[in-house]
């Protein structure tokens, strides 16, 4: 059997099914597929019901695909019972590298040729899972967020080994399944989100350790300030809106200096100009033709949708106090 095409894909395997594989068949279930699961564990199966069953009022919110039912899922005895007919395998077994270079290279052995296998890892590249695998090339990163039936992004990287097919497919596969694909030309540890969140988690532990600020000052600072804008507008437009009228050349210009005061415990990247106007030119490729003023009417329409949607708005606390 062959890779079918991604827009021909009916059934796909969920290997692991913790908070992420249960994401996973929740979100595969709701967009229509028939979905295999399988996960070692005894309780597995009745935990990953419980999930689906959770998830199930707010995907039906947001619209199931035709056809989509809870019990389009099987959960298979074995780990090749779940792979004998699968068109699609996405793993999502536990963050140890060991364990995933071995179940890798099981799931290829068990799956059909040229059938795309990707792993949920959090940062291993996957130059460094594929390693016991004896057919690699169809073995690739597809890095979602929790939870994947909400969270649209997927990051889709390949190793040394990962054929360029491979990647083409998957990318063209989960978009098809209704994710937002954002495909790495390179591997990176951490990928790109992970890479930032994880920049942004150091301090936050350093912060903690070292009694700067509490958990609960460090999620208010994002939930009431950057993260509003985060939500819809990315960190480097909403900081080309920090150079007013001068954008990103100002805004550099302006607070670059600032960057190697001790704002932050890392390494700072030196900021030369080559660094500078690639900055300014990819935020004007982001803005794709929306001036400034357009971008700060979209972020502040952004903020107040935000607000309305949680329950955030002025005259919502009102109405809570008054009917509390
Ligand atoms: N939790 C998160 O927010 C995110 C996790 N991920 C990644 O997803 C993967 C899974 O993470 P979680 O779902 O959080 O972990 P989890 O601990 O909730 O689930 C892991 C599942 O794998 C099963 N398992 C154990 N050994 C196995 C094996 N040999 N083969 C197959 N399944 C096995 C366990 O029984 C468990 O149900 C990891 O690679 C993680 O880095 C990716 C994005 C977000
Ligand atoms: C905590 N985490 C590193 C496993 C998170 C992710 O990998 C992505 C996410 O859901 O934010």
């Amino acid at each position: 059997m062959t890779a079918v095409p991604p827009r021909e894909v009916t059934r796909i395997t969920c290997i692991g099914a913790g908070v992420i594989g249960g994401g996973w068949v929740a979100h595969f279930l709701a967009r229509g597929y028939d979905v295999t699961a399988w996960d070692p564990a005894p309780q597995a199966p009745e935990k990953l019901r419980r999930l689906v069953d959770a998830a199930w009022p707010a995907l039906t919110q947001l619209g199931l695909a035709e056809g989509a039912a809870k019990d389009r899922l099987t959960v298979a005895a074995t780990l090749e019972e779940a792979c004998a007919e699968a068109q699609f395998v996405q793993e999502s077994a536990p963050e140890k590298l060991e364990l995933k270079q071995q179940l890798l290279a099981q799931l290829d052995a068990a799956t059909p040729r040229d059938v795309v296998i990707a792993s949920s890892t959090s940062g291993y590249p996957m130059t460094d899972m594929q390693t016991q695998a004896a057919g690699p090339d169809r073995l690739l990163v597809g890095h979602p967020f929790n939870p994947p039936y909400l969270i649209p992004l997927v990051e889709v990287a390949g190793g040394d080994l990962t054929s360029e097919r491979a990647v083409a497919w998957a990318s063209e596969f989960y978009e098809v399944a209704g994710k937002s694909v954002i495909t790495m030309n390179r591997e990176l540890p951490g990928f790109i989100a992970n890479r930032l969140q994880e920049a942004l988690w150091r301090e936050a532990l350093h912060m903690v350790a070292n009694g700067e600020a509490t958990v609960k000052e460090i999620d208010d600072s994002i939930t009431e300030g950057p993260g509003l804008r985060w939500a819809f507008m990315g960190p480097c437009l909403t900081f080309a809106l920090a150079g007013g009228e001068g954008g990103m050349g100002h805004m550099l210009d302006h607070f670059g200096p600032s960057l190697k005061s001790p704002w932050t415990r890392l390494e700072a990247p030196e900021l030369d100009s080559a660094l500078r106007d690639a900055m300014v030119a990819g935020c004007e490729e982001a803005a794709a033709g929306r001036t400034i003023a357009d971008l700060v009417a979209e972020r502040d329409q952004g903020v107040i949708d935000v607000l309305r949607a949680t329950g955030r708005l002025p005259g919502a606390k009102a109405e809570r106090k008054a009917g509390s």
